[in-house]
């Protein structure tokens, strides 16, 4: 089978997975005006087998949703995503989320939340759901415990209002983790301007940068003596979001529980 026929049966299956008896999934979408949640609308809209079903922004009533909606995607904000969530599993609605911000706690609350509603419901919350960016991070983890060095630079446009970015916060803690009980990397600094060696998380450097001209772009660089590897993920346009996006709607209402990261629906060690 090739890689383009095997794409096209995940997709295929994916779809086949949630419309009962053929109705479209009706999905909602929260930050319908935003830049994300406008280009979900157009996407859910031109998909054969979802329609829009409601465009929700601050203010609007999300209880309103139960028996309406059976997906609803959130590019929101920070501040508001972990509310959001728990009024969709209380609407009994199937979460996407693709808004930043999100911790273990977070996380944790919804996962009981889900097990408390008792529903079977399913919920992804995805840093990032552009195919380059999920198996840049799923590279960076298999290259971590093989070089010395390693630092990452996440580069976005400056209407964003959270750094360092989540897909950046979710690559090093996926990068720390496969490093764990390896040596910290050499770095011989003594003095150092406030913010010059970046922010760490999980003892991983994260540098943010903010650009007119830039969308969404992440570098993980790799270090030993005499080599590096640099792995680079690019989104030129927000559109790159959107397969995933939609795998995501027709998936999670057949996965019940909390899924973290797009990779969790995808097949990509095969
Ligand atoms: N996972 C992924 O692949 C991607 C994730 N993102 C993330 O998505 C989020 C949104 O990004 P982006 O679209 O650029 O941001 P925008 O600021 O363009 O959009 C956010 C929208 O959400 C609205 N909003 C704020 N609070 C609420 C609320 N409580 N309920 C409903 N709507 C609300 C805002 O309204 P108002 O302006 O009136 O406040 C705004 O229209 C960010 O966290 C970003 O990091 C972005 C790209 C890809
Ligand atoms: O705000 C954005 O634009 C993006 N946010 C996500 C993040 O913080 O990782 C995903 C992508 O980088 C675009």
């Amino acid at each position: 089978m090739t890689g383009e026929s095997r794409q096209d049966t995940r997709a295929e299956s994916a779809r086949d997975a949630v419309p009962a008896g053929g109705s479209p999934l009706r999905v909602a979408v929260l930050g319908a005006a935003g830049r994300m949640g406008s280009t979900v609308c157009e996407a859910v809209e031109s998909a054969p087998d979802m329609s829009v079903i409601a465009r929700l922004d601050v203010g609007d009533d999300i209880a309103a949703l139960a028996g309406v909606a059976d997906v609803a995607v959130d590019f929101t904000v920070p501040s508001a995503t972990e509310a959001n969530v728990h009024a969709l599993i209380d609407a009994g609605v199937h979460p996407v989320v693709g808004t930043t911000g999100w911790d273990e706690p977070a996380l944790d609350r919804v996962r009981e939340h889900l097990e408390r509603d008792g529903r079977g419901l399913g919920a992804l919350i995805a840093p990032n759901f552009a195919l380059s960016a999920v198996l840049a991070m799923q590279f960076a983890a298999q290259a971590a415990r093989y070089f010395e060095s390693v630092e990452i630079i996440e580069l976005h446009h400056p209407n964003k209002v959270d750094a360092p970015s989540g897909t950046a916060v979710h690559t090093a803690q996926a990068v720390a983790r496969a490093r764990e009980g390896m040596p910290v990397a050499p770095d011989a600094t003594q003095t150092c301007l406030d913010g010059a060696r970046g922010a760490r998380v999980q003892g991983i450097p994260v540098h943010a940068v903010r650009l007119q001209g830039l969308v969404a772009h992440e570098e993980i660089l790799f270090g030993n003596p005499g080599e590096q590897l640099t792995i680079r993920t690019d989104s030129f346009e927000r559109s790159s979001f959107m397969p995933g996006v939609l795998l995501a709607a027709r998936t999670v209402g057949s996965r019940p529980g909390l899924a973290v990261g797009l990779d969790a629906y995808l097949e990509l060690g095969r």
